[in-house]
């Protein structure tokens, strides 16, 4: 399952971004998921499903679909402890870099309210410049990276010249358990001079730069915007950086709680709520919910918490979900379920690829595919789009 790492400084809001977006888990139990780690948990990006433009009611074997949406899981980690010079072994040290390795993309979340020092300790708000704290995710990420290297590097370097070897596939074979592909290392490569005897502790650390962009996008997200502080400094963000992510996690937390609660409707990445028990809010709960809706949901259009997610997966890693089917007059598996699998893949696949993504039998067996809602057949090498259904065909 794809996996995403939410990192950041102490008190940043971490764990109320991870609780606010994996809280309704507990709901979805259909997952079959039961070993997860305590700082690992199921959140879902959204999509429009087509049951309902098919009429059609749907039987999602993972995730759920409610009122058209549909909610597809990706698992979320978080990770703790992270602190400028981390990679030297300050705050928790290299414990959580390691959690990094699995994860395809970070979400870095920064107190936009200038409420937490360089440190991640708590300070008066606004004292703090926000802006000071995106870079030294990247930086903490590369020199990780260039410490696994580090040791190995003149050893792989004379092998790669004195045996002609492809210098990519050695990097990539070291930096595997760093979670870094070959196409990353081909594409890192294409900045950098091919002398790599030549090349310096710049050099390298120019390339993994290069490198973890590909393999480790980072997503800014600006967290705390709730507070009267947060706005100014969100467009100082947003005048140097190209995406960050306004986000209220606690305003979130509360709206999920309160729903869960019963006493309000809500769906995450709305702009709105409903009440729904007015009898059973109290006063102060009544003042909150009013202070979250005009200073966060009508300012800002959401909380932030949902579209980070589906920036994640569609924007940054650029994935698209598709709905593979048995029968696709049914649009169902063999025992009549109908759109059961919502498949994330990333754009730019065919059903050939797709094939390979159920499973290696039914990839190794592929005759041909069918587009379920134009009952026709497909060429295997057809990119496919957002939302597609696909039958896939295979001897196997
Ligand atoms: N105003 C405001 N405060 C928030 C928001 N999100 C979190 N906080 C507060 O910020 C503080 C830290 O939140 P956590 O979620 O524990 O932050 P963390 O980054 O996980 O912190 P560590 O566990 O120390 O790493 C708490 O007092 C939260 O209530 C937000 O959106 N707005």
């Amino acid at each position: 399952m794809l996996q995403i790492a939410v990192t950041g400084k102490p008190n940043v809001g971490k764990s109320s971004f991870f609780n606010s977006a994996t809280l309704s888990e507990a709901e979805v139990a259909n997952y079959p998921f039961t070993t997860i780690d305590a700082n690992a948990a199921i959140a879902y990006v959204t999509a429009k499903c087509p049951c309902s433009e098919l009429d059609v009611s749907c039987n999602p074997r993972t995730g759920k679909c409610e009122d058209g949406i549909r909610y597809i899981p990706v698992e979320l980690i978080d990770v703790a402890g992270l602190v400028p010079g981390a990679h030297e072994g300050k705050g928790l040290g290299n414990k959580f870099l390691d959690d990094l390795s699995q994860a395809r993309a970070l979400i870095h979340i920064i107190d936009a309210s200038g409420g937490t020092d360089e440190e991640g300790n708590p300070c008066e708000i606004g004292s703090h410049d926000p802006l000071d704290d995106v870079n030294f995710l990247k930086h903490e990420v590369t020199m990780w990276v260039y410490s696994i290297l580090e040791r190995n590097w003149p050893r792989l370097i004379r092998k790669v010249m004195s045996e002609h070897l492809n210098f990519a596939k050695v990097i990539a074979d070291q930096l595997s358990g760093a979670g870094v592909f070959l196409d990353d290392v081909i594409e890192a490569e294409r900045i950098m001079d091919d002398d790599y005897d030549k090349w310096e502790k710049d050099d390298i650390l120019r390339f993994l730069d290069k490198l973890l962009e590909l393999a480790k996008p980072i997503i800014i997200v600006a967290n705390k915007i709730d507070t009267p502080q947060a706005e100014e400094n969100i467009n100082r963000l947003k005048q140097k950086y190209e995406k960050v992510i306004p986000t209220s996690a606690e305003s979130e937390l509360a709206l999920v709680n309160a729903t869960k609660a019963g006493l309000i409707k809500y769906k995450s990445g709305d702009d709105y709520f409903e009440i729904i028990d007015e009898e059973n809010l109290s006063q102060k709960q009544k003042m909150a919910l009013e202070y979250i809706d005009s200073n966060v949901l009508k300012k800002y259009g959401s909380t932030g918490i949902q579209e980070t997610i589906n920036t994640a997966v569609y924007d940054v890693l650029e994935e698209i979900v598709v709905y593979p089917v048995e029968d696709e007059h049914k649009y169902s598996d063999q025992k009549g379920n109908i759109l059961p699998d919502a498949l994330l893949i990333p754009k730019g696949s065919n059903p050939r690829d797709l094939a390979y993504c159920i499973h290696t039998d039914i990839g190794e067996g592929f005759t041909h595919a069918i587009d379920a809602r134009k009952n026709m057949r497909i060429s295997s090498e057809q990119e496919l789009k957002q939302s597609d259904i696909i039958s896939i065909i295979s001897n196997k």
